[in-house]
């Protein structure tokens, strides 16, 4: 056993998907590392999201989706599983946009909890305070836990929703191009926040941005028209890709 199928979190094995007869992703293999930072790159339209919200079924909901091979997270495959509940538990997922429900930051963290059954006030606090904390966000809200979330700026929104899917406690966290609606310095916390959060989570990003894929992932899978093409340590894709079609969209040449 070689080191990376050791602490793989998620084995991902001749995945294919199906919207329909169309087909968007043609059998892509990989393995995800555990407390590890997995950048999805590649031109608009090429599978990334598909992939991404396969990993925690998000495409069930999708009328006339079929979806063929496996995927393995902590030695269980979740397609054979029924318990999509519990799966989504465990695999979180923050959007593009913030999408914070109308109601107050306290709320919005908690009604996960709340979902799951949790009632007790101290034991709601103390998830609350620990998510924001844990999404670095605490010192700027928690004088204003009661106040509405959409008050906040959208940097301070999109920190607010790592919180929420941060006191679900899961293992691993989703990320579709999380920072693509935010201005630069919000991009930066955000891009901070995940280098803190890869010491408990298993994190996988989608990104348009080189630059962040650069900075945030320890991996990188290029994807092209629903395949990979090359899937390597981060450094190694940008600076040495092996792949004529990696290097030259790594290089700003296409896409
Ligand atoms: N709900 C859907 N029904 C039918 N086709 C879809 C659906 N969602 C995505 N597709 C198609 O699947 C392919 C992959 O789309 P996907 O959104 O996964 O790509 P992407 O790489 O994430 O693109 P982008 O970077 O623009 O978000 C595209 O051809 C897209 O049109």
């Amino acid at each position: 056993m070689n080191q990376s199928e050791e602490t793989a979190k998620i084995s991902v094995k001749d995945l294919s998907l199906f919207y329909g007869d169309k087909q968007a992703l043609y059998s892509v293999s990989l393995d995800i590392e555990e407390k590890k930072v997995t950048a999805l790159i590649g031109p608009s339209g090429c599978g990334k999201s598909t992939f991404l919200r396969t990993l925690n079924r998000m495409n069930d909901l999708i009328d006339g989706v079929k979806i063929t091979g496996d995927i393995v997270v902590d030695n269980e495959d979740i397609y054979k599983s029924n318990d999509v509940i519990k799966l989504r538990t465990k695999v979180g997922m923050v959007f593009q946009k913030p999408n914070l429900f109308p109601m107050s930051i306290y709320d919005n963290v908690a009604y996960g909890p709340r979902a799951q059954g949790i009632k007790n006030k101290k034991e709601l606090n103390k998830i609350v305070e620990e998510s924001l904390r844990g999404a670095a966000i605490w010192d700027e809200v928690k004088d204003r836990l009661k106040s509405s979330a959409l008050g906040l700026s959208g940097g301070q929104q999109q920190r607010v929703c790592i919180a929420r899917a941060i006191a679900m406690k899961p293992d691993i966290i989703l990320m579709d191009e999380p920072t693509s609606a935010l201005d630069p310095i919000s991009t930066l916390k955000v891009e901070e926040l995940i280098a803190q959060l890869k010491k408990e989570y298993t994190i996988v990003i989608v990104t348009h941005n080189m630059q962040q894929a650069a900075r945030v992932s320890d991996k990188t899978a290029f994807f092209l028209s629903g395949e990979i093409i090359e899937y390597d340590v981060t450094n190694n894709v940008f600076s040495n890709p092996k792949d004529q079609r990696t290097e030259d969209y790594v290089t700003g040449r296409f896409g």
